[in-house]
């Protein structure tokens, strides 16, 4: 089996007494879920994890596997911290105690800037000690490691090893390469860059980790279908095209300021707030992000 669909990472909404809004939260997982979201991401980096103290983890964690358990087929993955290798193994070894998760997302560790060799022995470390499977979270400008095709296509082959999240400000060579030679089954290379995963479908990835879905999440669905399934060009193109600008404008301001000015205005979650550092989107941020998913083509 390979992972497939549009995966939501959920971002954490707050109540006005600056609490987890769980109630909110629990909204959001059903409402992905019942508009075609294959799967939900809990502690991805649109949660804001490393905001939250460990009893709000919890809780977060608890309700999006409700949600997950409630709909049959769903596929729950975990965002795991790799601040290095043996705390990221320790910590999913515990997995299972937590969640009934699926797949955990992990890093590279940020900051260490291991080298492609280094980064290897770590993903191979952690696939060896996991009870779940792994997608490896490529996201070099977060964790200023490159990881090339060649790289991500050895772990591929680690049967513990589910997939990747490609996100790497583009579409490179790298990313090209690894589509067109990864395994025919067992590894999934999904698009994690919302704004170019128009055109990673486009070269025939298999589904996506997108914040951005948050909103038109029925469309983001939508698109996926039309590469995988419908091969209904026009409508892929036209749906690509307005999903990417508005995913644009949604990552106009550091990740999830704007999604969660628009959820807000939008009326779906009772405030805009996000924890420092992170900053409030700017009103016309908001206002722009919220004009282009009224595009023709989304409604
Ligand atoms: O939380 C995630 O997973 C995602 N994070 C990315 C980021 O914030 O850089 C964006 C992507 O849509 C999903």
């Amino acid at each position: 089996m390979t992972l497939s669909g549009l995966h939501l990472p959920l971002i954490t909404p707050f109540g006005p007494d600056g609490a987890v809004d769980a109630p909110a939260l629990d909204r959001l997982a059903r409402g992905a879920l019942a508009d075609g979201a294959a799967g939900l991401v809990a502690l991805g980096t649109t949660g804001e994890p490393a905001a939250l103290d460990a009893d709000e983890r919890k809780t977060v964690l608890a309700v999006i596997a409700a949600a997950v358990a409630d709909t049959p087929g769903a596929h729950l993955t975990v965002g795991v911290p790799a601040p290095d290798t043996r705390s990221a193994a320790e910590a999913l070894r515990a997995l299972p105690e937590r969640a009934p998760a699926d797949a955990a997302l992990v890093t590279v560790p940020p900051f260490t800037r291991p080298g492609e060799a280094g980064a290897l022995a770590h993903f191979t470390a952690l696939a060896d000690a996991s009870p779940v499977p792994l997608i490896v979270y490529n996201i070099p400008y977060r964790t200023g490691q490159q990881l090339s095709a060649a790289t991500l296509l050895r772990l591929a082959a680690h049967p513990n090893i589910a997939g990747v999240k490609q996100a790497v400000g583009g579409i490179d060579a790298d990313t090209v390469a690894l589509l067109a030679d990864r395994p025919a089954e067992g590894f999934a290379v999904l698009a994690g860059e919302d704004a170019f995963a128009p055109a990673m479908l486009a070269l025939g990835a298999d589904g996506g980790i997108l914040a951005a879905a948050h909103l038109a999440t029925a469309r983001h669905v939508e698109l996926i279908t039309c590469w995988r399934e419908r091969g209904d060009l026009p409508r892929a193109r036209a749906l690509g095209t307005a999903l990417a600008r508005a995913a644009a404008a949604l990552f106009a301001e550091p990740n999830p300021a704007v999604t969660k000015g628009v959820l807000h205005a939008r009326g779906l979650i009772a405030g805009p707030e996000v924890r420092l550092p992170l900053l409030a989107a700017r009103p016309e941020s908001v206002r722009d992000a919220d004009n282009r998913l009224d595009d023709p083509a989304l409604r």
